[in-house]
């Protein structure tokens, strides 16, 4: 249904727009955006890329296979997001891209910090160009979007801002097998699943298959969680954002971290472009004091952004494991 997905125009006054995030955030934790500054060209030209970096032969791919600091090449049915349900990995494959980190700063002894893998200029000479130009609008895009964030929360407009100086970003173009998917077999684009971060900028081509998982309206509280998935359609010129488990946290569940995962219905190949926008490492995260009551104490204990999403991805990547990076860094911490 439309409005379970709203449509939130992001060039109306701040406060409109705020208030509208605060009752799609609520809700279903899914709304599309539209006039949002990303220039439809640049999406178009990311687009172009990452088809051409998935046309790739395989060898070159694998060469760029996912390393210790989450950055690379994620080939087919390499990631189970549901493995309860699901017979076998999901039918897309994808790149990890991050913030660049230089190989020699200090930075780059924590996990999930490092340089990143661009395939070869001689083969796309363009495409780390347009991929860095869409990975700044995008980082722009986030940073507006933190705004409206914390206004929808009686926070400062400011409040998220400085924990994003070093933030944990992560560009993962995908590409999904044009096999149609099997639900009742375990045959999935990608398995249900929430989202691990704060905020998921998403871009997907015309091809349908994000779906969302809601409760039924009539069910009401404690009715046995009974729900549907609900197709969430493209939308031209749009961006899809969803909220994640950390800022579910955050919120002591107010905001909607929502399940969601991806079904071919069509035959069709399907380009999208995620963009997980997430805080320092080092940030804490902790119930805000606004989401907590006497009757409602908050339900989590107090993380970091970087613990959050280690342990996340340690539950559903079969070829990450943060323990690579432990190892790589001991013998050197250890000479100190
Ligand atoms: O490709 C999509 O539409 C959704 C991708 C997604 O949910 C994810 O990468 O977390
Ligand atoms: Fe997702």
């Amino acid at each position: 249904m439309a409005q379970d997905v709203p449509i939130i125009d992001m060039s109306a006054p701040e406060a409109a727009a705020a208030a509208a995030v605060r009752a799609a955030a609520a809700g279903s934790g899914f709304f599309y955006v539209t006039q949002h500054g990303v220039p439809d060209h640049l999406v178009a030209e990311a687009f172009a890329q990452q088809r051409a970096l998935f046309a790739l032969p395989l060898e070159a791919k694998m060469a760029l296979l996912q390393d210790a600091n989450n950055r690379g090449y994620t080939p087919f049915r390499e990631e189970t997001l549901d493995p309860a349900h699901q017979k076998h990995g999901d039918t897309k494959e994808g790149f990890y891209f991050g913030r660049e980190v230089a190989p020699d700063s200090p930075e780059a002894s924590k996990p999930l910090h490092g340089p990143n893998q661009w395939p070869d200029p001689a083969l796309l000479p363009d495409y780390r160009r347009v991929t860095w130009q869409y990975y700044e609008a995008l980082n722009a895009l986030g940073m507006r979007l933190l705004r409206l964030l914390a206004l929808s929360l009686d926070l400062p407009a400011e409040h998220f801002t400085p924990m994003f100086t070093a933030p944990l970003v992560t560009l993962r173009p995908l590409h999904y097998a044009a096999e149609v998917s099997d639900p009742g077999a375990g045959v999935f684009g990608a398995g249900a699943h929430t989202d691990y971060g704060m905020l998921t900028i998403l871009a997907t081509d015309d091809v349908p298959g994000l779906q969302i998982w809601l409760p039924d309206s009539s069910a009401g509280a404690g009715a046995g969680g009974g729900g549907n998935w609900h197709d969430v359609a493209p939308v031209p010129g749009s961006f899809i954002i969803n909220l994640g488990d950390m800022l579910e946290r955050w919120t002591n569940g107010l905001y909607r971290s929502t399940l969601h995962r991806v079904i071919n219905t069509t035959g069709r190949e399907r380009y999208s472009i995620a963009f997980f926008f997430e805080p320092n490492f080092d940030t804490r995260v902790e119930v805000l004091p606004a989401c907590t009551g006497p009757n409602n104490p908050p339900r989590y204990p107090p993380t970091t952004s970087g613990e959050h999403l280690l342990a996340k991805y340690a539950q559903t990547h079969a070829g990450y494991n943060v323990a690579d990076k432990e190892a790589e860094h001991t013998a050197p911490t250890a000479m100190h």
